[in-house]
């Protein structure tokens, strides 16, 4: 059910009290964190941590992000440096393995780094990948399957499947996985095209439920998922949403179930994610903000990787808080002074005027 109240901007303003940009620059630094595995293209993810009064936060819009798309990521990092992140309604958020796309013998290594594989509630499975195959995908799923039988199976496609091939797709996911497919994420491009895919899959009797990712953090409309019918679930990120209260908030108008995601922050960045999902009123799915594990090096002495299938939600003074980044890390990964300078002008392009 989609509520008729006002819908929240795409780009939401900086939340109260509203720093100036010298105090959201002061002591903001910039990072270069090389990953495990190739993720999103990326070897290794770039992020400004910024240092407000109540504690750290984190700017990570994606390099080929532009303002006005990034002042969402900027109040989110207000939000939580400025603003807080609340209290912690849930203590412990259970968390999904994810699997880039990888070949299916350096399956059982990437599953180790999300905790012992017996206790993994469910696993993402990248698929669609560039220059790979549906076999390929397929022997990625098997191997996953294999190696994680009491874990449920998602498949992130990242909108990178015609109509024709996520039928295609879906129909040899469901013969091989069934029930324990949870759902597919972001088969296809857009709105339309997921409402398009559900109902040709309804039509052929295929129960496999589709979740909507890049329709709801890339639209101008975040609600308009929901209002199509267009995805039985919803992933939601706090940056890209303008925040916790933000996202939290197009849940709530969505009335659809929601995976809280990642969009691969550091350990300061996913703590806004857990305080996301602390904050839903129900919460389904296991929650993709796991992807620590992804990264080879952090900022952080103690990086937010799971045991047993959960995350604690990091907390301070009874509110939620990123652990501290420790200074000797950040100095070792700190970026270039051009690079710091690229994401000092980010930062300001984000604040516009
Ligand atoms: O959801 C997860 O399991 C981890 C997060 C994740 O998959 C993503 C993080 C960042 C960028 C995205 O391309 C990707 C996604 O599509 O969901
Ligand atoms: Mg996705």
């Amino acid at each position: 059910m989609v509520t008729s109240a006002a819908d929240p901007p795409m780009t939401a303003p900086l939340p109260l009290p509203r720093p100036s940009l010298a105090e959201i620059l002061d002591g903001a630094v910039a990072v270069s964190l090389p990953m495990r595995t190739r993720f999103r293209g990326q070897d290794a993810r770039e992020v400004m941590l910024l240092r407000g009064p109540l504690g750290w936060a984190e700017f990570a819009p994606f390099p080929e992000y532009t303002a006005p798309e990034t002042a969402a990521w900027l109040a989110a990092a207000v939000e939580a440096g400025w603003s807080g992140l609340g209290e912690p309604h849930r203590t412990q958020i259970p968390i999904n393995a994810t699997l880039p796309a990888v070949p299916p013998e350096q399956v059982e290594a990437v599953l180790w780094g999300f905790g012992d594989p017996g206790s993994i509630p469910a696993v993402k499975i990248k698929v669609a990948e560039p220059g790979q195959s549906l076999e390929d995908d397929l022997a990625r799923f098997r191997e996953a399957a294999r190696l994680v039988p009491q874990a449920g199976l998602r498949a992130d496609a990242n909108a990178g499947w015609t109509h024709q091939q996520a039928l295609r797709a879906i129909t040899a996911l469901a013969e091989e996985c069934g029930e324990r497919i949870e759902y597919v994420e972001q088969p296809v491009p857009g709105v339309e095209g997921l409402a398009e895919l559900r109902e040709a899959l309804q039509a052929r009797g295929l129960a496999v439920r589709l979740a909507a990712d890049e329709a709801v953090r890339k639209a101008e409309d975040p609600l308009r998922v929901a209002r199509l019918g267009a995805a039985d679930l919803i992933v939601v990120k706090a940056p890209p949403l303008g925040g916790v209260a933000a996202a939290a908030e197009i849940v709530r108008a969505s009335g659809l179930d929601a995976v809280v995601s990642s969009a691969l922050d550091s350990s300061v960045g996913l703590t806004a994610g857990l305080a996301l999902a602390a904050r839903l009123e129900s919460l389904p799915y296991a929650c993709g903000l796991g992807t620590a594990a992804l990264l080879a090096e952090e900022v952080v002495n103690e990086p937010l990787i799971p045991e047993d299938g959960v995350l604690a939600v990091p907390h301070r003074h009874g509110v939620i808080a990123a652990p501290e980044p420790d200074p000797e890390l950040v100095a070792r990964h700190r970026v270039s002074a051009e690079r710091q300078r690229w994401w000092e002008d980010r930062v300001r392009a984000a604040y516009g005027g």
